[in-house]
């Protein structure tokens, strides 16, 4: 994942995808009610929550991020995120706006799929009661795996002729087909090493083929279920079902997308103080020096809502999602700062301004070309205390993850 990750958002028309979205980011993506009601698809910026390196030296009042946000320690990284709006099943025949979808997905690296808990819309996101959300993430999964499954069984002959004839290893013909999904050859490997008795490739059938591609799917586009509108009645009895079934599966949270829509709105406008991603919400009631006077009927709502999705869930989830999202990326945030005895900048004044998100398991000198580009000759590379950190030396949060690079003067030509 040479360039920056991107989250894609997938799921059902009118599961809820715009609204997670919007609760995501300060985009305003267009809302409604109505399948399709998203027909481009929606990139926006998403904030990651996470503990600022600024919290462990106990300078959160001067910590100032470049891109983002950090409040009282809790900082909020920029990641790209993708509307993948439409998908109905049939989609990977062009069924509803299928293939364009598709198409789009192939850009994402991690996947959250909102289901519609609430069982008030069926699959093609038209309202009905008692439809059963189980059964979206099961044609879901199958309209991407037809998908990858077609653009592969379309050239099949010719891959098993070019295959045999270069005498090509299995991991590089499929790299080869897969790269257009932004796959890469260590995907590709993991994906096979866990089938076993794999036979030759010319071997494969149908059923061979959906298995490596079922693998393959999991490398690249693991996903988290967002199960959506936990707020309405009928949802309890629609998660228990999905958590037995799905659980050793797929990572899960508990979302309501449209409370924290309409938490955050309030906290704009300073009629509440509220904490994403916690089950914190002050009112006039409890500071009617600060916030401002609500009237009686927003405070029964957010009474219903502390006792309907905050109390009982501990958080109305979005902020979870995303986390459990970069999570399956295995993303961890590194602080780069011009002087590492005051974690300040080039302004001198603000702490660890900047930040990025890297894929655990990089080196510091990965880190440093990332950043700075391969032009330059690093010198030196410092972390906390002035201490040395090799380019070699692997990035762990909390020991190595604040760093310092040194660049050789450039030589005069
Ligand atoms: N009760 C409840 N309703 C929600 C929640 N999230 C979204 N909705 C409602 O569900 C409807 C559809 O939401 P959207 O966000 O437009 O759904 P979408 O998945 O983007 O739909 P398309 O654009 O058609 O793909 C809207 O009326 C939302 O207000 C939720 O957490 N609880």
């Amino acid at each position: 994942m040479a360039r920056d990750p991107l989250i894609g958002i997938v799921g059902k028309p009118s599961a809820g995808k715009s609204t997670l979205l919007n609760s995501l980011t300060d985009a305003n993506a267009a809302v409604g009610a109505f399948p399709f009601c998203t027909i481009d698809p929606n990139k926006a910026t998403g904030y990651l929550q996470v503990t600022c390196a600024c919290s462990r030296i106990g300078k959160e009042s001067l910590c100032k991020p470049n891109y983002g946000w950090c409040e009282s320690g809790k900082r909020h990284i920029p990641i790209a995120l993708l509307d993948v709006a439409g998908l109905v099943p049939g989609a990977h025949s062009g069924r509803g706006l299928g293939n364009k979808f598709l198409d789009d997905l192939r850009h994402a690296d991690a996947l959250i799929h909102v289901v519609d808990v609430s069982g008030t819309t069926d699959a093609e996101g038209k309202n009905t009661r008692g439809y059963d959300p189980l059964y979206d993430i099961e044609w879901l999964q199958d309209e991407i795996r037809l998908w990858i499954e077609g653009n592969l069984k379309r050239r099949w002959g010719s891959i098993v002729r070019k295959h045999t004839a270069t005498k090509s290893s299995i991991v590089d013909t499929l790299q080869a087909q897969f790269g257009g999904y932004g796959s890469l050859p260590v995907m590709v490997k993991r994906a096979l090493d866990r089938i076993e008795d794999l036979p030759p490739l010319e071997n494969w059938d149908d059923e061979w083929i959906t298995r490596v591609v079922k693998e393959f799917m999991k490398e690249k586009f693991p996903m988290v279920l967002a199960l959506n509108k936990i707020d309405h009645p009928d949802a309890d009895k629609n998660v228990s079902k999905i958590m037995l079934r799905y659980q050793k599966e797929h990572k899960m949270v508990i979302t309501s997308a449209v409370t924290e829509v309409f938490l955050r709105r309030l906290k704009k406008q300073n009629y509440i103080r509220y904490e994403e991603g916690t089950e914190f919400v002050d009112t006039c009631e409890d500071d009617p020096d600060q916030l401002k006077p609500l009237d009686e009927n927003v405070l029964q709502k957010i009474d219903k809502i502390r006792d309907l999705v905050l109390y009982r869930f501990g958080s109305t989830g979005v902020v979870q999602v995303l986390q459990e999202a970069t999570g399956l990326l295995d993303l961890i945030p590194v602080y780069t700062v011009k002087n590492i005895h005051t974690f300040t900048g080039n302004d001198g004044n603000h702490v660890f301004k900047d930040c990025i998100l890297v894929k655990r398991g990089s080196t510091a000198g990965e880190v440093g070309r990332a950043i700075l580009g391969n032009n330059v000759t690093i010198a030196a590379i410092e972390t906390v205390g002035g201490v040395r950190v090799g380019e070699d030396a692997r990035i762990e949060e909390g020991e190595n993850d604040i760093l310092s690079f040194k660049l050789a003067p450039r030589s005069k030509e």
